[in-house]
């Protein structure tokens, strides 16, 4: 699932990042071809809303498709006595939600911001209700059931943003902390799946259909609750799209985990991939996930109220076309489930072709080996309804059949007999009612539908294999045990640069680093690792042991197509004795094993200091400190430092990276990261934040819009003097 104004956002930065990878920055783009580009991706993903002009044309749309209506009728998804109320807000925009995201300590400050500087404007001021001559008061209404209260709904469309000021100041703050990743705006039923899957930190975590990553967002999210360690385990992130995996790169990199894969495979196929087995030393075991999200390609048509365009061109035809997909991806989900584990089948879709049929299909074919999991007491306050039991599969003619016998031979193709429902004698063995179904209406959202699975035994499919004993140098060969050696596939039409790790502390940078920085003795530099073979290491990533496991054993079955959050940047710089400085994404991943040599305890005021200067050429100069930081920095030889601030009062912890100039003390953040820090400071950060409200009601909708996004989400570290920057794209395709 997307959201309006995030889903343009990551797609434009996408496109920029791609375009550099291409090395094609700031050339001519091809407009045509971009437009049938983007055409192309409307097509494939009909839930997302294009971008470009097409937006503005969206108010015009009538809001009617008969065919709809009667399909959904005759389907009885939700009672009579609903029905015209489902109608009518299906037919009105969408509100706005989010979530605050962030360490604890950072995310309790942003909420205290959010209610007092943001919502106790807002609170008494009412909205004209679109096409009503009603107003309505905005009320930010708190989601009960988001874990720790971090996530809020306020009925607020992005025609009203415009309207008044206040409400324009919330919108750019929702940008700006977007982009640092204080917040992350997304669909309010989107944010459900990663909640009922209940990912812990020591959980393998697929996600099958991942881009653009909203719940990928989420589940790295779950993954790190425990601020202090390093989780144990992972989120693998896939895509069959390799342009949209880019996005899920983007998500990531806002998240700095590194415990994070991006794959790009049809998941249908998703390749079998082998860890390394504990109980087993030098061995191998196939990899088996225990918490799987199957957020599945949908007609979409449950975000009507956010794509209106599907009012246009819904018909029958889209969810019978999708089913069998669908079930290839939930089936492959089950295989890769450890018992025990936890799956998550999820659609944007009202369809129970799409839905429920999906779920029966894939629990007949399994028998006792899953079953349906009743997660409603993992959301509580949220509104739904029960999965359906029955319901008509119907060609695109728009007729309806009880049987599959019914269905004329010329339909048979398309309305297949693993769409009908269970006979009624059947129903006690399913428990579809354990589904969880959203309507609009039911709390002002979109609609979505849930199934929550569990594995208790092997598949009976999975009965018949003998598991193998592996060990190493012969992994990966669990599919392929009878057949010759293959080619080395080409996957795809792209290559990764390769992923190149440490080889241990003698690499040849390695001792100079861990000099500098006084890494404690268990750091594992086997960790780190570059994306290249040969010539100078210039960044250097760090991934969790677990990460380096899977791709070292899997790299050559899977296409990787990022991993790793970057840690050490080359700065070769005259005045430091290691030729890499520290980088603000990897930060919080080394930070514990940092020495006390490189720390700086900061005071406030001179945090702010730093932070306020936005001339990286002219950096604030020593004796513009306190005198306590001054005495801190006197001995501190120049280059790369951690600059540390805590405010006992309200636990408040900001860890930055700095640079000690010979005469100068200087942060080393990016724009949006320099914001986020002194809006948590409550300090003045004004000259980095343009009113776009005035601006905004000089030019165009789509453009504002476009440009506040593009520019904060975009932006960069500051040129270093020698050139080196942070913003060069970390993978690159060839
Ligand atoms: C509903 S979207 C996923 C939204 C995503 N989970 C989120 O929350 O941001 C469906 C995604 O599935 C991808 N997809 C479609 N078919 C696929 C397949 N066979 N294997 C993997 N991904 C697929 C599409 O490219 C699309 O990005």
């Amino acid at each position: 699932m997307f959201y309006f104004y995030n889903f343009n956002q990551v797609r434009q930065v996408t496109l920029g990042a791609y375009l550099r990878r291409m090395g094609r920055r700031n050339r001519n783009v091809n407009k045509f071809a971009q437009r049938k580009r983007e055409r192309r991706e409307q097509e494939k993903n009909p839930q997302e809303k294009p971008v470009g002009d097409t937006r503005k044309h969206y108010e015009e749309i009538v809001r009617e498709n008969a065919a709809f209506e009667e399909y959904y009728k005759t389907q009885k998804v939700c009672p009579e006595e609903e029905w015209s109320t489902f109608m009518k807000t299906l037919k009105e925009n969408l509100p706005t939600a989010f979530r605050i995201t962030g360490s604890k300590c950072e995310a309790a400050a942003l909420m205290n911001i959010v209610k007092s500087e943001y919502f106790s404007e807002i609170l008494n001021m009412k909205l004209q209700v679109d096409g009503q001559n009603e107003e309505e008061e905005i009320k930010p209404i708190n989601l009960p059931w988001y874990p720790g209260g971090l996530a809020w709904q306020l009925r607020l469309s992005r025609m009203d943003i415009r309207r008044s000021e206040p409400l324009y100041k919330l919108h750019n703050f929702l940008v700006a902390e977007t982009a640092a990743g204080g917040v992350s705006r997304q669909e309010t039923v989107s944010m459900i799946p990663p909640v009922v899957l209940d990912v812990q930190p020591h959980h393998k975590v697929l996600d099958m259909c991942a881009a653009p990553g909203s719940k990928t967002a989420q589940l790295i999210e779950f993954l790190h609750a425990d601020e202090d360690k390093t989780p144990t385990g992972f989120v693998m992130a896939n895509d069959v799209d390799n342009s949209r995996c880019y996005m899920l790169v983007h998500q990531a990199k806002r998240l700095n985990s590194p415990c994070i894969l991006i794959t790009n495979h049809d998941s249908a196929v998703m390749p079998s991939l082998v860890i390394n087995d504990e109980q087993n030393p030098g061995s191998t075991k196939p990899l088996k996930f225990d918490r799987i999200l199957c957020d599945v390609p949908c007609s979409g048509d449950a975000t009507l109220r956010k794509n209106p365009d599907i009012w246009l061109k819904w018909s029958t035809g889209n969810g019978n076309n999708l089913h069998g997909i669908q079930y290839r991806v939930l089936r492959r989900g089950c295989e890769l489930l450890a018992e025990g584990g936890r799956l998550v089948y999820s659609t944007c879709s009202f369809n129970p072709v799409e839905n429920e049929a999906v779920v029966h299909r894939l629990l007949q074919e399994t028998g006792d080996a899953v079953k349906l999991v009743d997660a409603a007491p993992m959301l509580p306050g949220l509104k739904f309804h029960k999965g359906m039991t029955y319901w008509r599969p119907a060609s695109k003619d728009m007729v309806f059949y009880d049987e599959y016998e019914d269905v004329p031979e010329k339909w048979q193709t398309v309305v297949r007999p693993q769409m009908f429902p269970p006979k009624t004698e059947d129903l006690h063995k399913y428990n579809l009612d354990k589904c969880i179904r959203i309507l609009p209406h039911h709390q002002d959202t979109g609609g979505f539908f849930v199934a929550v699975f569990e594995k208790v035994s092997s598949l009976p499919w999975e009965k018949e294999e003998k598991p193998q004993p592996q060990t190493e140098g012969t992994e990966n060969k669990a599919d392929d045990k009878k057949e010759p050696p293959k080619k080395k596939r080409r996957m795809g039409g792209f290559r990764e640069d390769p992923f190149v790790f440490f080889s241990g502390d003698s690499e040849d940078v390695f001792p100079s680093i861990k000099e500098y920085y006084e890494l404690n003795p268990d750091f594992d530099s086997t960790c780190l690792l570059t994306r290249c073979h040969v010539g100078k290491k210039k960044n250097i990533y760090l991934v969790s042991p677990v990460v380096k496991d899977v791709v070292q054993r899997n790299e050559n079955s899977i296409k990787i197509i990022n991993t790793g959050v970057k840690t050490f940047v080359r700065c070769d710089n005259k005045n430091m004795t290691c030729p890499f400085r520290l980088s603000q994404e990897g930060l919080q991943s080394v930070l514990r094993c940092i020495g006390p040599k490189r720390r700086v305890r900061i005071l406030k005021q001179d945090l702010i200091t730093v932070l306020q200067n936005d001339n990286p050429s002219n950096p604030p100069d020593l004796k513009v400190f306190s005198e306590h930081t001054q005495n801190l920095v006197k001995d501190l030889a120049t280059g790369s430092c951690v600059l540390e601030y805590q405010d006992l009062e309200s636990n408040l912890q900001l860890t930055l990276v700095g640079w000690r100039g010979v005469h100068s003390l200087r942060a080393y953040t990016a724009t949006p990261d320099t914001v986020h820090y002194l809006r948590l400071l409550g300090a003045d950060y004004s000259k980095y934040d343009v009113n776009k409200f005035k601006k905004a009601s000089e030019v165009p909708d789509t453009e504002a819009d476009s440009g506040v996004v593009t520019e904060t989400a975009d932006a960069t570290e500051p040129a270093e003097k020698n050139g080196t920057t942070e913003s060069e794209a970390q993978s690159t395709s060839s």
